[in-house]
């Protein structure tokens, strides 16, 4: 992972930025207060420190957001589809104009490395733009019948009005590859927010009305009560989409009260993915992608390596190598220059992370970097490397979401195959080899929704992203992502010439 070393951020650029985030809900085009007055406090988890305090939703305001959503759907979705992809691309100009804001904001109230937040706003605006190209693409056809006896028109229609309920962890690439296919494909939407990075997405939702989308088409209810906010919301015959990014836990809540009224879903959940390296392969390249793929996000990441698989003859030396480029990697807030990895989003992240590394080493695994958390304020943990992490130990099978990497080894090509998908998750597989035979091999067995080959991050708007088994279902980006918010009509026409 190459971090750019940058200058430290003073505390009044800082006080400057927050000042410009709206703390109020948005509906209907305005930013209000919650109806209760209530407010819920964000804070910067390098310091514990208070950054805002911003309107607490209730349940009356998640009815007003969907009242504005629903009023707006009919309008909106006849506005052209041009007219929505330009909305699109003046976003992602402007979003591109204000990357150093999006960026700092998202490293104060998120923890990563500013040189890392610059990097998911290029791919969160991303988003934006190639939205903007496939507003214009929501393609049906016009078909003769098999008999000849009539005609099949189908055509493509705006679901309707959808919740997105995104997490903490890419504050704007979360919200940015959800809203942009809503907005392309004529949605209007209610944004529910991570209640600990709640800050991005409110800034975001200020230049998407900058850029010109209509009020009542996003609104944005940032609360501290998720459930009771947003669950009569999912009941509601109005709404059409859920659309969900999180835990596999809470997923499948979701899903459940989803099912009530059938609603359509996406999910994009939990991971756990193993990275494998074959004895073929380019070690130095492997560590490089195991660098990527372990700390991208300081390891919060649904896609972040959970599971090293390495070949038994090139365990030692590639556990070796890893570790002494682990080792480079400072820790620091990450507005400072030298922060190349930062703090977890709350001290029980950071716990969590501990009990599974504590776990490991007490059933016989060596912490070979690292192994604890960082003395002093924040939610530091050390980077880590774990060896002799053996099969069945909690750290291999439960998501880590944090800068630990345990390593396990493997014999024969069966076995890495065994290891890699003994899991519930299928979201993402990594695998280094030099043999493509093996590596497709690899993509046919691994039990996956997306294959990294020789590389330690593949994400991209141009992609579908998604996982199978307990990682979600459905995709975002691609030519799949407008899909998702789209649904299709069938019309049958009565032969023309009969008659
Ligand atoms: N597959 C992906 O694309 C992807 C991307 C990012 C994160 N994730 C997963 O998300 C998890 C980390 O994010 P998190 O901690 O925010 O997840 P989380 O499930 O705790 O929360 C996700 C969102 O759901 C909300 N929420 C929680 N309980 C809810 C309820 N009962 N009703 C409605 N909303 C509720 C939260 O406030 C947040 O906005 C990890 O498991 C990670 O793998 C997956
Ligand atoms: O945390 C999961 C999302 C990460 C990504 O989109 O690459």
């Amino acid at each position: 992972m190459t971090v750019t070393a940058l200058p430290a951020v003073t505390a009044e650029r800082e006080s400057e930025l927050l000042a410009s985030v709206p703390t109020g809900l948005l509906i209907n085009g305005e930013w209000r207060p919650a109806a209760s007055g209530k407010t819920f406090d964000v804070e910067d988890p390098a310091t514990g420190k208070v950054l805002l305090s911003i309107a607490d939703a209730g349940p009356e305001d998640g009815a007003a957001a969907l009242d504005a959503a629903a009023a707006a759907q009919e309008s909106w979705a006849k506005v052209p589809p041009r007219e929505r992809g330009e909305i699109l691309r003046r976003a992602f100009e402007l979003v591109t104009e204000r990357a150093e804001d999006f960026a700092l904001l998202m490293t104060l109230e998120m923890g990563k490395p500013l040189a890392e937040a610059r990097g998911e706003v290029t791919y969160g605006a991303e988003f934006l733009r190639w939205f903007s190209e496939e507003a214009v693409r929501a393609f049906g056809r016009y078909s003769v019948s098999p008999d000849g006896k009539s005609r099949l028109l189908v055509t493509k229609k705006p679901v309707g009005p959808c919740l997105l309920i995104t997490p903490w962890n890419f504050p704007l690439a979360m919200a940015t590859r959800k809203i942009a296919p809503a907005v392309a494909a004529g949605c209007t939407m209610v944004l529910k927010s991570a209640n600990l990075t709640p800050l991005t997405s409110q800034l975001f939702a200020a230049v998407m009305m900058e850029a010109g989308l209509p009020a009542g088409v996003l609104n944005v209810i940032p609360t501290s009560t998720a459930g009771a906010t947003t669950g009569p919301l999912i009941k509601d015959a109005r709404l059409r989409k859920l659309s969900f990014t999180g835990s596999t836990e809470v997923g499948r809540r979701l899903l459940s009260d989803a099912s009530e009224t059938v609603l359509r879903t996406s999910m994009e959940l939990g991971g756990n993915a193993p990275f494998v390296v074959f004895e073929d392969a380019d070690l130095d390249a492997a560590v490089a992608g195991a660098m990527l793929a372990k700390l991208r996000n300081m390891g919060e990441a649904c896609t972040a390596a959970n599971r090293f698989i390495v070949h038994e003859s090139v365990a030692a030396e590639f556990a070796e190598k890893f570790a002494a480029k682990m080792a480079e990697m400072t820790t620091a807030r990450g507005t400072e220059a030298q922060s190349k990895v930062g703090p977890l989003i709350d001290a029980k992240s950071r716990d969590k992370v501990h009990e599974l590394v504590s776990d490991a080493v007490a059933s016989g695994a060596r912490a070979v970097l690292g192994g604890a958390p960082v003395d002093g304020p924040g939610y530091f943990y050390q980077p880590t490397i774990l060896t002799g992490v053996s099969e069945g130990t909690r750290i291999l099978s439960e998501e880590i979401f944090g800068p630990v990497a345990p390593i396990t080894t493997f014999g024969t090509e069966e076995d890495a195959i065994r290891l890699a998908n003994n899991t519930e998750y299928g979201l993402v597989a990594y695998v280094f080899t030099k043999d493509l035979n093996r590596g497709l091999r690899m993509g046919e067995r691994l039990e996956t929704g997306m294959l990294g080959l020789n590389a330690g991050v593949i994400s991209n708007a141009a992609a579908p992203f998604g996982g199978i088994k307990q990682s979600g279902l459905g995709r975002e980006g691609g030519l799949e992502g407008i899909e998702e918010y789209l649904y299709t009509q069938y019309i049958g026409i009565a032969d023309p010439y009969a008659g």
